[in-house]
């Protein structure tokens, strides 16, 4: 049974951040995202990680492409892509995969960070392709781990789909098999661990442009590092994207929406959530 995603169980799981808390408590969370001409996927994710709540956030970038996120984003630090020294166990939840293109050097990090990190990962975009193209890797995936495919990254990972309701099935059932919380996106976005299922009732049209997945996993990643469980984190994220999504609608037309208008509302889906009966 599919279960609707709806705002009384978003207030559930949402805490209340501490009135003695420190960035410690939000945990620090590793962005490997970006490349050279989608550096906007960087910027993108990073902005909706640090709107989302997370204490310290870390970005690896190539190196010649940091004074794009440096001056941008003042709130972010910023690694080099090519540094093989990164100690991935010192990060509290790690996203990859936004922008990062297929490369030699992003599947030896990749393959380096499935060989070394062991806590939930959340996984998207060209992390995924790397994967459908290597297949061995799925099994490395570490247990809990988010995967964000769009359709077509999930027909790469897991073969073609006609029907919808096919994919779904196929969802649940690689969900339980690999261990792992798949957030199938799309204009329902459904999100499953291969037990329990549910279908997001937020976001428009206005979302159907490049970047907006891009800022879900910034999202997702944060409530990961912040110590929300892996199925919570992909829960919040998507939900609350979506109901951002949606109150940018007050302002802007679903065609003259920016992910970035978006990401300025995330404030208010999380302020609407936690006041909500
Ligand atoms: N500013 C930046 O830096 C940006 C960087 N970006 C980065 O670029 C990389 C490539 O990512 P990507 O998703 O654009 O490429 P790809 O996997 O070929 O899929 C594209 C095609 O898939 C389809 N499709 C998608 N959703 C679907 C759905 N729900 N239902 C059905 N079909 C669907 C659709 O194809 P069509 O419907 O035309 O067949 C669409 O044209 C990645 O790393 C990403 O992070 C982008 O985010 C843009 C902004
Ligand atoms: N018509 C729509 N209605 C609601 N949400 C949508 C719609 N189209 C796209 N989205 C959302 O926008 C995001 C698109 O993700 P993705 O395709 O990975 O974008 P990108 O890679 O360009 O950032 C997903 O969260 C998806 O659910
Ligand atoms: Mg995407």
């Amino acid at each position: 049974m599919i279960q609707k995603l709806v705002q009384s169980k978003i207030k559930s799981i949402l805490k209340i951040r501490n009135s003695d808390s420190n960035k410690g408590t939000f945990g620090h969370a590793l962005l490997i995202v970006g490349s050279k001409g989608k550096m906007g996927a960087a910027v993108i994710s990073a902005k909706a990680c640090l709107r989302s709540g997370v204490g310290l956030l870390t970005l690896d970038v190539p190196s010649k492409e940091r004074a794009i996120v440096q001056i941008s984003i003042p709130e972010a630090m910023v690694i080099d892509r090519k540094n093989k020294e990164i100690d991935f166990t010192f990060f509290s939840a790690i996203g990859i995969g936004s922008g990062i293109g297929i490369t030699k050097n992003t599947q030896d990090i990749l393959i380096q960070l499935l060989e070394e990190y062991k806590q939930p990962l959340v996984i998207d975009a060209d992390a995924l392709n790397i994967i459908s193209s290597n297949k061995k890797l799925l099994k490395k995936i570490p247990k809990g781990t988010i995967l964000t495919p769009h359709t077509k990254e999930f027909d790469r990972l897991f073969g073609d789909h006609i029907a919808t309701e096919e994919r779904i099935k196929s969802a649940v059932k690689k969900a339980k098999e690999l261990n792992c919380i798949i957030v199938l996106k799309g204009h329902k976005t459904v999100i499953t661990n291969g037990t329990e299922t549910f279908q997001n009732t937020t976001g428009n049209a206005g979302l159907a442009k490049g970047g907006s997945g891009d800022a879900l996993t910034g999202m997702i990643t944060a409530f990961l590092a912040s110590n929300y469980t892996p199925f919570e984190s992909a829960k919040l994220g998507v939900y609350l994207h979506g109901f951002a999504a949606d109150y940018t609608l007050k302002k802007q037309s679903m065609e003259s929406m920016l992910i970035t208008d978006v990401i300025e509302n995330i404030g208010y889906s999380f302020k609407s959530c936690l006041k909500s009966p």
